[in-house]
């Protein structure tokens, strides 16, 4: 346990300032400053590639109690069983109060050595619930974490201005067999991939190929039952290349019975592809208790989510797509669905880890509307044709 108590502060640009001392790796960041409400889940948001490149802030007062889970730990998919990508993506966390004990019986580290090893800057002595309130007020800022290590501090840096998702995507296609026998072949954009996404679609039944955020979807999509586009960093608006592809898939009538499913920015992506547009929101929502209406039924879920961009829903009439979920906080868009192919999105995130299992049933949604695809299929010996290569025959390799 490092505990050297090296001073360190936590700057917001043109705000104030906050004194504290350093767990963390000895190094200064900079970055977006972000804030979750979520009470548990820390190694979960972390490892969230979503997160890459911005200072996240705690609301929940103690953090670290419980440790780190092993990055190593794998599920019967070889997928990483705690964590939702190898590695760290914020470049640092502010805490009000770090446990310097911590106790669970899946940890092998505490979240300050983790923190070293990862090379991720961490405060702790903040006072959080200011930060917020500047930042609710304010409205999404820059801010850094400065290390008393005698280095000078770094520059604010608006890392939404870079492309995070190449950043984060997969360079090379890979594959993930599911369960033996699995019959059902699902193409994955990876703008930044959540582990238990994929361990969602894996568990009920299919075998996932994951591909570059830019890579061609339209040339391959029709060798699978469902095209998915994934969760990822950074401003939507930047994602140029995929949602050119994704206009393909939308546009095309021989893709007119494709099954697709998007989540947070595969959400946002499948919008802007379909002619509708995106706000960058005040300073987003990030909590594992956002209520979410159902407009379809008049349900609500309580969901989890993090996010910093919104579809515009006044932008919606002009494109096959309706308002599918909508936020009982804010009243912003939170999914579309196509009016009539089998194709909607959420701006939440119904895989949820961390978070409520409310709205897991859109999976099942999603498989059922591949599963309509795949009878469709089998019946028609014409539509069969399109399909005769096989997925396993692509190269692939796993590179996380
Ligand atoms: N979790 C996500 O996919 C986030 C989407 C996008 N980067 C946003 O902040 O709105």
């Amino acid at each position: 346990m490092s505990q050297n108590f090296v001073k360190a502060s936590f700057q917001i640009q043109n705000g104030p300032a906050y004194e504290g001392i350093s767990f963390g790796a000895q190094k200064s960041a900079a970055g977006e400053a972000v804030f979750t409400t979520s009470l548990v889940g820390y190694p979960e948001s972390m490892t969230d590639p979503s997160y890459q490149g911005q200072i996240l802030v705690f609301t929940q007062p103690l953090i670290g109690n419980y440790g780190v889970p092993s990055g190593e730990a794998r599920d019967e998919f070889n997928l990483l069983k705690y964590y939702e990508s190898p590695h760290v993506h914020v470049v640092g966390i502010v805490v009000a109060e770090y446990a310097w004990k911590y106790s669970h019986w899946t940890a092998v580290q505490s979240l300050s050595e983790w923190c070293v090893k990862e090379g991720v800057a961490a405060i702790t002595g903040v006072d959080t619930r200011s930060v917020v309130q500047y930042l609710r007020e304010q409205g999404s800022s820059l801010g850094r974490i400065v290390v008393d290590n005698g280095e000078p501090s770094p520059e604010y840096v608006d890392t939404m201005k870079s492309h995070l998702v190449a950043q984060v995507s997969t360079k090379q296609p890979y594959y993930i067999a599911g369960p033996a026998g699995a019959a059902t072949n699902i193409a994955l954009i990876d703008c930044g991939v959540k582990e238990n996404i994929v361990r969602c679609l894996v568990s009920r039944g299919a075998n996932v190929t994951v591909f570059p955020h830019d890579y061609p979807i339209q040339d391959v999509a029709l060798q699978f039952d469902g095209v998915f586009i994934s969760n990822g960093p950074g401003d939507p608006a930047s994602c140029g290349k995929t949602i050119a592809n994704l206009k393909h898939l939308l546009n095309e009538p021989k893709f007119e019975h494709l099954p697709i499913f998007g989540i947070c920015m595969g959400h946002q992506l499948l919008a802007l592809a379909a002619g509708a547009s995106s706000v960058k929101m005040k300073y987003g929502n990030r909590a594992h208790n956002i209520p979410a209406l159902d407009l379809t039924t008049g349900q609500c879920h309580i969901t989890s989510q993090n996010h910093g961009y919104a579809i515009d829903v006044s932008s919606l009439p002009n494109t096959s797509f309706g308002a599918y979920f909508v936020n009982l906080n804010d009243g912003s868009n939170e999914g579309i669905i196509h009016t009539s192919r089998p194709i909607f999105s959420t701006q939440f995130h119904p895989e949820a880890k961390g978070g409520p299992m409310d709205t897991a049933v859109l999976f099942d949604k999603y498989f059922n509307n591949i599963a309509t695809f795949q009878e469709a299929k089998s019946a028609n010996a014409k539509i069969a044709v399109a399909f005769e290569l096989p997925v396993q025959s692509m190269a692939i390799e796993r590179v996380i």
